[in-house]
């Protein structure tokens, strides 16, 4: 039980026999056990540290990436090749050899047995078909062993929290946590959504001298500034009430807008009472946040007009003619009567959106290390908090600075000006990254994350990601928003390899991983040449041990070999010696303890890392340097963004910067938390999710394209981690294949022809049990993961809708960028705040703004249609007709309406019922049209027929 609340649960045989993710030993459970299979390996009558092989009671090492409990020499036998040559735990590939078997004979006899009466549509369908099992592969190989985590706070508290000889007073020990919201435009991304992310992060359960928010406005707007200023003041209340009654979720906009039972599990008796002022002084905080943009407006224009004023009395003064035209800028205005460094709205030279100074602003100080307790409740105090720790973690406005003829790179540059930023105001070595509509939902995600990174091994993970899971979705989640497959299924199932994707937002940064580091122990290398099996036949050859394992200082943090000038991140050359940083310490001294740290020594058995170093007041001169280093001309000169923290040059940053950070040979971890860690919004209307989707198809072309992150150019990344993104990059590629199969069906109809000859008992046994196999592995997949068929069902659909519109729209940009080096621009995902009509939740959904992506979509929707039609018409009026083509094709053409279905319902917009003349005129359409189709080419049986008949 020394582990840190850790616990791999691989999914048990118990789920189903005899597939993809279950058989064989599964319950590798490392350490601290909760769930069920826990209770198998003590069936088995081991113990949760020893080797699971038959007779062997040594203690396990899980060797294998895997994760099996083995020990050493057992694996090493497995190895060899009386063992059979791999690891008894990942066994399941047997499987799959099955499945591919299957689908290989489907293939082989399709194609060897072409349709000659129509081998256009032979060739066609038969090319899709290889495609689509080529990338059916490529999904389902990363997907071999997927992987359950668990964490036991408590041992975390046992470890970090509680009194011990070194720690007698039991202050938490915690590392601390850097927290960055990103937001770039109040317009787009309403100022309460902000605050409410924000109130919700100060409030978290973590210890409040190790926190430290950050919220980076792109906007640089006032109203952005102002709205986290009354936020800092609306915290002094609603975080200690937080605190006294253990609210959750601690984001007020949700608390009080939650249907359910307030009072369940509440026993203090002042607690009705304080809900009620608290909840009142949040209607005010809303109503103060509301009215922000007018006051601002109304100041302004005070200001401006008094500016006037004096500038006419000066030119009156100095004998000026008056019926010249004065030019006065018309400024934005802070309260304290000085102008505003950031945006105005009449967008002035040094202060437009993409030219202003660079502004810091400490919002809220950083606290004592030492708890303060609050007083009771008086006309300033709402609640009674003389038992709370009233605290506040530190809460910065960072607006970068921005001019013209410097790339800004959108989020990413962003993200690493807070990095910049917060190594010199707080520094913590950790960092949670939230984008502004994304709240922490479990006041305990942070401690979530910590289990992992400080546990045995830890240091080598770069990243903890949470699944993204949304509020403010309609119930039947038309467009997939929920997104169940790819955060319960393929998430899971990376975190079997090196780990998931890092998806933007909801993730737990090891600050060195993002500064460039290896992770230690780094050169055990991947793949054939990095495998025990190589060294161990090297070591055989050489007869002497292996260099690497003596080498190798366990715990230090090597420096990525390309030539990355370190010192260059961390603090800018200029300073020079002289300068204080971080912590009023000199610079040297400063380095020296962040090496030591990083290297793992001097930090008292701690992970590497995991320290920071320590903070001391903020004064003047810090933020002065804070500020320095979010100049655009300091971005300029370093390498930031090539390398380095958050990748530059990509729409999707996150999935390049995981994918640089796996490269270098780190692991990353899925954390899914029974009650969700993080929730945030996403676009309920058709458009706007079909645009969301262009921007992440967009960011998988470029996976794939730029050379910069050059797929096969890793260095540490597993083989089956490198199908995983190859098949993300490879993803808008299959929707080529996907149009072209979605008109098959119609020209097949139009044509009189199917994809095979003839439907013969081969090809339908065939296609039965590709099917079945297919329906098989997808009831799996959702038997492990826990989502509903229809989640499934819901996925698949837009898999359709999407592939057909955002995915080929995304190739062409991806190939306009590569070939053409146009760029693409990022457009902001729109959120829409509370909404407006309380009677109609889910307005948003029935918003329809054309868009040319919807064009695909509706043509293979039209063209089926009228397909299936014309279809029947040749058939019923043909003397021959040949009813298990038609079948074949009018099945086929259903197939595909099916999944457009959603994508129709979207485009009626609000209406949602189909006025009957529709389908009158569709009825009357469609018939004509194969009526004229007949007339213009009958069916060959009729022609025949009809010459028999009259000679
Ligand atoms: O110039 C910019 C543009 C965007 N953002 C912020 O980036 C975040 C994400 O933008 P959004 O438009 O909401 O993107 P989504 O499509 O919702 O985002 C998903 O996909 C993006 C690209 O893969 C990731 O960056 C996001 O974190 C992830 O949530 C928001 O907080 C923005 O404020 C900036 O800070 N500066
Ligand atoms: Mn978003």
């Amino acid at each position: 039980m020394d582990r840190i609340g850790l616990n791999q649960a691989r999914f048990g045989p118990g789920f189903i026999s005899g597939t993809i993710f279950t058989g064989g030993f599964n319950s590798v459970t490392r350490g601290h056990v909760i769930d069920c299979s826990m209770e198998k390996s003590e069936e088995q009558g081991k113990s949760v540290n020893e080797c699971m092989m038959k007779g062997c009671d040594e203690k396990a090492i899980n060797p294998c990436d895997c994760g099996f409990k083995i020990c050493r020499e057992c694996y090493l036998d497995c190895l060899s090749s009386k063992g059979g040559g791999h690891c008894p735990g990942c066994k399941e590939l047997i499987l799959m050899v099955i499945r591919f078997a299957a689908l290989g004979l489907f293939l082989a006899w399709r194609i060897r047995h072409p349709n000659r009466e129509a081998m256009w549509l032979w060739g066609m369908s038969v090319t899709c078909e290889v495609w689509f099992a080529f990338s059916w592969l490529l999904d389902q190989l990363p997907k071999l062993c997927p992987v359950n985590r668990i964490t036991d706070l408590s041992v975390l508290k046992d470890r970090y929290e509680s009194p011990n000889l070194r720690n007698p007073k039991g202050r938490s020990d915690l590392p601390g946590i850097d927290v960055f919201v990103s937001t770039a435009d109040p317009e787009k991304e309403p100022p309460l959504v902000t605050a409410n992310t924000i109130l919700s992060i100060l409030a978290v359960d973590y210890p409040v001298e190790k926190l430290a928010c950050y919220l980076s406005d792109d906007g640089g707007a006032l109203l952005t500034f102002e709205a986290l200023a009354e936020t800092a003041s609306f915290a002094r209340t609603w975080v200690p009430f937080c605190r006294k009654h253990s609210i959750e979720p601690r984001n007020p906009e949700v608390y009080f807008g939650q249907k359910k039972d307030f009072l369940k599990n509440k026993v203090r008796l002042d607690f009705v009472r304080e809900r009620r002022r608290v909840k009142r002084e949040y209607d005010e905080f809303k109503v103060r946040i509301n009215s922000l943009p007018e006051s601002i407006r109304r100041r302004s224009d005070a200001y401006n007009a008094h500016e006037e004023l004096r500038a006419k009395k000066k030119q009156m003064e100095m004998g000026g003619n008056l019926a010249e035209p004065l030019k006065v800028v018309k400024g934005i205005w802070m309260s304290d009567g000085s102008h505003w460094p950031g945006t105005w709205s009449s967008a002035e030279p040094d202060h437009s959106r993409g030219d202003h100074a660079g502004i810091i602003q400490a919002m809220l100080a950083p606290p004592n290390s030492e708890p303060v307790y609050g007083s009771e409740a008086d006309a300033e105090n709402l609640i009674d908090s003389t038992e709370v720790d009233i605290r506040l973690p530190m809460l910065v406005y960072v607006s970068r600075e921005k001019r013209p003829g410097y790339d800004h790179n959108k989020k990413a540059g962003a993200m690493n000006a807070l990095v910049r930023t917060s190594a010199i105001m707080s520094n913590g070595p950790f960092i949670l990254n939230l984008d502004c509509d994304h709240y922490i939902h479990n006041s305990l995600a942070l401690r979530e994350g910590m289990c992992f990174m400080l546990d045995r091994g830890g240091d080598r993970i770069c990243y903890v990601q949470f699944p993204q899971r949304f509020e403010g979705i309609d119930p039947s989640d038309r467009y997939a928003n929920h997104n169940t497959v790819f955060f319960d299924v393929s998430m899971r199932a990376y975190d079997g390899l090196q780990g998931p994707m890092y998806v933007g937002t909801g993730c737990i940064f090891r600050r060195i991983a993002l500064y460039g580091f290896s992770p230690p122990r780094a050169t055990e290398h991947h793949g054939w040449f990095g495998s025990r099996k190589f060294k161990l036949l090297l070591r055989k050859k050489a007869k002497e041990p292996n260099p690497e394992e003596i080498a190798l200082p366990v715990g230090g943090y090597e420096e990525d070999n390309d030539d990355l000038d370190i010192e260059s991140l961390l603090l800018p050359k200029r300073f020079g010696n002289s300068t204080s940083l971080a912590a009023s310490i000199p610079v040297a001294e400063y380095q020296g303890r962040l090496l030591q740290d990083l290297q793992g020594k001097g930090n008292q058995g701690r992970p590497a890392g995991s320290l920071a170093v320590p903070r001391e007041p903020l004064d003047a001169a810090t933020v002065a340097e804070a500020i320095s280093v979010i100049s655009c001309f300091y971005e300029d000169r370093t390498e930031w963004g090539k390398r380095v923290g958050w990748i530059y040059g990509s729409v999707t940053e996150d999935v390049v910067t995981g994918y640089r950070m796996h490269n270098r040979g780190w692991r990353s971890i899925y954390c899914v938390t029974k009650k969700d860690a993080f929730r945030g919004t996403a676009p309920i209307n058709l458009t706007d999710r079909l645009h969301q989707v262009l921007r992440w198809a967009t960011g998988s072309v470029e996976i794939f394209f730029s050379k910069n992150n050059a797929l096969f150019a890793s260095r540490r990344m597993k083989f089956l981690q490198r199908v995983a993104y190859l098949n993300v990059g490879l993803y808008p590629f299959t929707s080529m294949f996907l149009i072209v199969y979605c008109f098959l069906p119609a020209l097949s109809l139009f044509s009189g022809q199917f994809i095979v000859q003839s439907l013969n008992v081969t090809f339908l046994v065939l296609l039965l049990l590709v099917s079945l196999s297919l329906c098989m592995l997808a009831l799996l997949e959702i038997k492990w993961s826990g989502i509903t068929l229809h989640d499934w069902w819901r996925n698949e659909q837009f898999w359709l809708i999407g592939g057909t519109s955002a995915h080929p729209a995304a190739v062409l940009q991806g190939l306009l960028k590569v070939i053409a080096g146009v760029d693409i621009s990022f457009t902001l995902t729109s959120k829409s705040a509370t909404p407006d009509d309380a009677e109609d939740e889910f307005a948003d959904l029935y918003i329809v703004k054309w868009s040319f992506l919807m064009l695909p979509p509706i043509t293979i929707m039209m063209i089926n249609m009228i397909a299936i039609a014309v279809g029947s018409a040749r058939t019923l009026y043909s003397p021959f007709p040949e009813w298990s083509k038609l079948l074949g094709g009018v099945f086929f053409s259903f197939w595909v309406l099916c999944h457009l279905y959603p994508f129709a319902k979207g485009l009626m917009g609000r209406s949602g019922r189909v006025p009957t003349i529709v389908y009158v005129w569709s009825g009357l359409l469609s018939i004509t049209i194969s009526l004229l189709w007949i007339n213009i080419s009958p069916p060959t049986g009729g022609h025949q027929g009809l010459r028999f008949e009259f000679p």
